[in-house]
């Protein structure tokens, strides 16, 4: 529902009206307007490109800076980490936070009383697309510090995707957008420049329930399993095959875009497990990605899954763990999972 542009209503504006209602606590609505402030900064320096000097790989010398998923860092990757370490780094409502970009979680040393909440975070998501000016993102989640602890460390996070307060993303394309679920609903909010505030564009998001779009990254088809070969067999087939449909394809390589796109008009999204990342479990990282993303989809109406299991009902056993990710609209989710049970049950 399109809120009535007379009146805008501006994120703080929105986060404040939540607290009256008793849906989120004052230090929850003030990490939120922190990230969110932390994701503008970010936006200039996306949206300034190579006038800002911050295109390109990180590292000196023609030393690459690998991170520890064993990837070559950009420079936007380091420099998204650093506002967004920086905007939280005097606490009050945060123990500790984690990072795509870091080994290990850091805990907020020296804020007492000691926040409630951690924070988790994709600083640059879509990297391998910021040098040729297509739409990148960050992407959060929020979970409760467990009480009765001294200072976090990074087993305080193994909390699943269900335990989450809060999650969103912001998306660095045409227009700079925030969309952001506390568990009431899948709200977008656009960035007005002129007055540098986040204004509500679209209460309650949703998900058509069915869907005649799927994205994923094609080139890998020969690595992936039976049923994921199969489920994409069916698809391509169109109205002719056992589906009966058409389907058209779409993959940016942004999980943010893409996932935004099915926020908006509905599709499925996945990155399964294939023979090349079968070792590490996946591509996609389950804390700060597959989580934060399945919470926002299933608050608009959608599914998440591994394609074996609910994405929010995964117990995490790493910070930088990866799984398989499908989500997106419910029937064709439910769809995908199928395939996957009827193999497996041989
Ligand atoms: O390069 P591929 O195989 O198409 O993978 C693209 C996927 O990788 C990612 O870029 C991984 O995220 P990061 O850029 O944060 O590492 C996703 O945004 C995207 O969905
Ligand atoms: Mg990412
Ligand atoms: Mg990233």
């Amino acid at each position: 529902m399109s809120p009535n542009p007379a009146t805008p209503v501006s994120l703080t504006r929105h986060l404040l009206e939540e607290q009256r209602a008793g849906r989120i606590n004052a230090d929850l609505r003030l990490l939120i307007e922190v990230v969110a402030r932390a994701c503008k900064s970010i936006s200039i320096a996306v949206g300034k490109g190579a006038l800002g000097g911050v295109l390109g790989d990180a590292g000196t010398a023609g030393e690459a800076s690998i991170n520890i998923q064993g990837e070559a860092q950009k420079k936007l990757d380091v420099l998204s980490n650093e506002i967004l370490m920086e905007a939280n780094a005097w606490g009050g409502h945060l123990a500790g936070l984690a990072s795509e970009e870091m080994d290990h979680s850091v805990p907020i040393s020296d804020a007492q009383p000691r926040g409630n909440y951690l924070l988790l975070f994709d600083p640059l998501d879509g990297s391998s697309n910021i040098d040729v000016n297509i739409s990148v993102g960050t992407i959060f989640s929020v979970l409760r510090c467990p009480d009765g602890i001294g200072q976090p460390g990074d087993e305080h996070y193994l909390q699943p995707g269900t335990d989450q307060v809060a999650a969103g993303y912001c998306t660095y394309g045409p227009s700079t957008m925030l969309v952001l679920t506390i568990g009431h609903g899948t709200h977008a909010f656009t960035l007005d420049r002129e007055i540098g505030s986040f204004v509500l564009t679209q209460r309650g998001m949703a998900i058509p329930e069915d869907t005649k779009e799927f994205a994923v990254n094609m080139s890998n088809q020969r690595f992936w399993e039976a049923p994921m070969q199969a489920y994409v067999g069916d698809l391509l087939a169109g109205k002719e095959g056992p589906r009966g449909k058409d389907f058209n394809m779409r993959w940016v390589a942004s999980m943010v875009a893409d996932v935004h796109r099915i926020l908006t008009r509905g599709g499925i999204f996945s990155y399964p497990l294939d023979s090349k990342c079968a070792a590490k479990g996946g591509k996609l990282r389950l804390m700060y990605e597959a989580n934060p993303m399945a919470f926002l989809v299933e608050q608009a109406g959608g599914a998440a899954s591994t394609g074996r299991q609910r994405m929010l009902e995964v117990q995490p056993t790493g910070l930088h763990q990866r799984v398989p990710v499908f989500l997106g609209s419910r029937t064709e989710v439910e769809a995908a999972v199928k395939y996957h049970a009827e193999h497996d049950a041989g």
